[in-house]
């Protein structure tokens, strides 16, 4: 499979807090990788570098995206080139419809395709248009629904790389359902993903999996060795002989 996305040993500090300590993967289009780690050991923090939000510009290392180093594009440019990154907690848009909301990626402005095509995406996380088309996306949708419009909206921007940021954090069973349909239905499409998670439940989506502790990639392979090793050495953080991490310092 062709790379699609590279990152060489990418460093990050933020107030002189090293997070990011030497990141280092691959990516291929039409493949699912996930980045698993417990709390706080930098997974949000790389997906805001990836993305280059502001504050997140890395000391060293390299963020290669289709042959082209971004490191020093702009959160649009990168999002022009085809990178996506769908929040932990979904964004709320106070006064704007979800039809408004969706529509913003939208290239046609012919109203019958556009509404055609809102109506697909909503079917893919299980959402009635009918019903929902017309509503705010403020707090009077729930975590969940505003977490599965933000997948349709994703669905409809086509984009090239997904970074999908613990999609699983306050959904329920059905919503995890969508989730995994949504994951599906852009493997079909060629789009290569970056699923963050906290729980080993997620890696069964995933084609290749890696364990982040405090910042670095310590193991990487397949998503049931990645899923024996973190349940064995991370809950609660062994600090064990045994843990690489720990071998290794
Ligand atoms: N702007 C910031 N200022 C100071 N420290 C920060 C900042 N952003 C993140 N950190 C710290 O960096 C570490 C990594 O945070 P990050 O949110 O990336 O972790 P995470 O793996 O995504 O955790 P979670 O699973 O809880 O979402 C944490 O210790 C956090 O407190």
């Amino acid at each position: 499979m062709s790379k699609l996305l590279e990152i060489k040993d990418l460093h990050l500090k933020i107030n002189e807090a090293e997070i990011l300590r030497g990141m280092e993967f691959s990516l291929a289009k039409g493949e699912v990788f996930a980045l698993i780690g417990p709390n706080g050991c930098g997974k949000s923090t790389f997906a805001y570098t990836l993305m280059g939000l502001n504050n997140y510009q890395p000391q060293s290392g390299e963020m290669i995206f289709k042959g082209e180093k971004i490191n020093d594009l702009k959160i649009n440019q990168r999002a022009q080139r085809g990178i996506t990154l769908a929040w932990q907690e979904p964004a709320r848009y106070q006064g704007v419809t979800v039809r408004e909301f969706l529509s913003l990626g939208l290239k046609s402005r012919d109203k019958e395709v556009t509404e055609n095509k809102l109506r697909e995406a909503l079917d893919q996380v299980a959402i009635n248009p009918a019903q929902y088309l017309d509503r705010f996306v403020d707090r009077s949708l729930s975590g969940g629904e505003r977490k599965r419009i933000e997948l349709a909206s994703l669905i409809l921007m086509e984009p090239e790389c997904i970074i999908l940021d613990e999609p699983d954090s306050g959904v329920d069973i059905v919503a995890l359902n969508n989730i995994a349909n949504v994951i599906n239905y852009f493997k079909k499409s060629g789009s290569g993903i970056l699923l963050i998670t906290h729980s080993e439940e997620m890696l069964e989506y995933a084609d290749r999996a890696a364990l982040v502790c405090a910042g670095e990639i310590i193991r990487e392979g397949a998503p049931s060795a990645i899923s024996d090793y973190f349940k064995s050495f991370c809950f609660p953080c062994a600090k064990a002989e045994d843990c690489e991490k720990e071998a290794a310092s």
